[in-house]
């Protein structure tokens, strides 16, 4: 063919007509090419009219009135959209807030957006008038857009506190932190037939995380105090979306509801600040442990050439204590009502410890021996993946006009990834709804699905959760050492009822109550 179409350079071409063999051998060659041109015209008119992708379906809307709908649905949005689902199928688009968002719930799709494009689907949506306050303009991590900030905020958490080196520097605090626990609850199990057991779970995961923030041991009523403020403040987020609606009307309709945020946000920066200032004071002492608030002092903001200011520094310091102990605190409540639940798994969990205790006296489990404990993982898996404590990743958002599953996303468009209903997909998860640990027994289980997603409790791809290696630490420590020490059992007349509800993140909606026995 090459040599065919040379014929046609201009240089030889008087050559080519006095040749007898060239002249039959042209004619064939330009209907050929003539045929070729009108074939690529034809494909790109119907395509272009065709296959020009559309964006994801949904539902119709009305401007306005849709979206101040959904704000009264927003806590039962799951079952509306797994309705919506089956009829629209794996993606569609809710016009929930001011612009369209988009929800996937196949795993494929999530990994094609997440892992395989991942640079398109990392940015985060621009933040509205509240998460402006809280995250002082996205200057931290799970709110910045995909960029320099945001890289040099995430490599400073991950190559700074959640290293292998560094995490096991604080296994000191671990072991004070859960013996502290055992202590709480054997002296509660003492008094009580029926122990609630969240509250004891979320300080002890305070006092852990609040030692890696500001590198102190603090004492109970500072702990509490921090613990308090945080609380308030996720508890609260959620009711607080309405003034995103039109703030400057908001402003006065609803300014109790602003003074509110504003005053739950400067009791947040009266209890950091002075640990942050603290802090400052001692590191140009350069004494004791590094905290995360020591790696951040010294930190550079790329884009703005500055170094962070306070009010930033309160942001980032909220950040990891709210991303480190309400989702620990509410997987582990999970994990042990399953444990109470189905007494059969809590006795092999405990089998598999006394065989790596051996003939020791004391019922520590310690750290370096989880990795001799496989059921025991198998069963922290189970529990984040039938019961993860977010039911969605963090809102994304796409940086360009992209296509997925013949679909049209527009740039900017608000992408979320449906965590529980992938965990929970039939197709691949034999009897879903089941707790069922021995189905993370045969392989090992790769938890950032960067082959393939079958769960994503941490998310996948460049935004996975930074601080899932440290997570999975500290549900493993708690969950060997809590059934080790005790055996946990229904109290008298009592029930372990796995309803939910949606906090900040899903939790029980009746916290588990539990009849606590010393083990001897
Ligand atoms: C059981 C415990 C935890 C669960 C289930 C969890 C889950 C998640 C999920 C689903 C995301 C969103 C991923 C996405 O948007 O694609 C996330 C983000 C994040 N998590 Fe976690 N997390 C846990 C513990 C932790 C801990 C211990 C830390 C650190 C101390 C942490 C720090 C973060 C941060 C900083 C982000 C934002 C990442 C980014 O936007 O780049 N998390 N986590």
């Amino acid at each position: 063919m090459w040599c065919l179409l040379s014929g046609f350079d201009s240089s030889s071409s008087t050559q080519h007509r006095s040749d007898p063999l060239v002249k039959p051998l042209m004619e064939p060659c330009i209907f050929i090419i003539l045929s070729l041109c009108f074939c690529v015209l034809i494909r790109r008119f119907f395509f272009s009219r065709r296959i020009k992708p559309t964006t994801p379906p949904g539902p119709s809307h009305i401007p306005i009135i849709s979206t101040i709908l959904w704000l009264t649905k927003s806590f039962q949005i799951e079952p509306i959209l797994r309705t919506l689902h089956a009829k629209y199928g794996p993606i569609l688009t809710l016009h929930i807030a001011t612009t369209p968002v988009v929800f996937v719930r196949d795993r494929f799709l999530a990994h094609q957006a997440l892992v395989q494009n991942g640079s398109l689907f990392s940015d985060r949506p621009k933040a509205l008038a509240v998460a402006k306050i809280i995250t002082t303009h996205q200057h931290n991590i799970s709110s910045a857009s995909y960029g320099a900030t945001w890289r040099t905020l995430r490599r400073n958490l991950t190559s700074q506190m959640l290293h292998h080196s560094r995490v096991k520097s604080f296994s000191g605090i671990r072991t004070w932190v859960l013996h502290t626990l055992l202590t709480h609850l054997k002296s509660q199990s003492q008094s009580n037939n029926s122990v609630r057991v969240i509250d004891h779970f979320q300080y002890s995961m305070f006092c852990l995380l609040v030692f890696m923030c500001f590198g102190e041991r603090l004492d109970d009523g500072k702990v509490r105090d921090i613990e308090r403020v945080q609380r308030q403040m996720l508890l609260r987020f959620r009711s607080f979306d309405i003034l995103n609606f039109w703030p400057r009307v908001t402003r006065v309709l609803l300014c109790k509801h602003w003074e509110e945020l504003l005053r739950l946000r400067k009791e947040q920066e009266d209890v950091l600040v002075p640990l942050i200032r603290s802090r400052k004071q001692k590191q140009s002492k350069e004494e004791g442990v590094v905290s995360y608030v020591d790696t951040l002092l010294d930190l550079q903001l790329p884009e703005e050439k500055r170094k962070l200011n306070e009010e930033e520094l309160v942001t980032l310091c909220n950040e990891f204590l709210n991303a480190g102990t309400d989702t620990t605190s509410t997987a582990l409540q999970w994990i042990m009502a399953n444990l109470v639940k189905y007494p059969h798994v809590q006795e092999r969990v405990v089998d598999e410890i006394r065989e790596v205790l051996g003939e020791r006296e004391e019922r520590e489990v310690k750290e370096e021996e989880l990795q001799k404990l496989p059921y025991l993982k198998a069963v922290v898996l189970e529990g984040l993946r039938r019961h993860p404590p977010g039911h969605f990743v963090l809102p994304h958002s796409v940086t360009e006009d992209v296509v997925l599953n013949d679909y049209l996303v527009p740039k900017n468009t608000t992408v979320n990834f449906m965590v529980a209903e992938m965990g929970w997909d039939p197709k691949v998860w034999e009897d879903p709804m089941a707790f069922k640990p021995e189905r993370f027994m045969n392989d090992e289980f790769d938890i950032t699905g960067s082959k393939e997603i079958k769960m994503m409790p941490f998310g996948a791809g460049r935004r996975i959760c930074p601080g899932y290696n440290l997570a999975l630490l500290h549900l493993e420590y708690f969950v060997a050492n809590l059934v080790s020490n005790f055996e946990w059992k229904v109290p008298e007349g009592g029930d372990v009822d796995l309803s939910e509800k949606q906090e900040f993140t899903v939790v029980m909606k009746n916290a588990l109550k539990v009849h606590l026995s010393p083990r001897i």
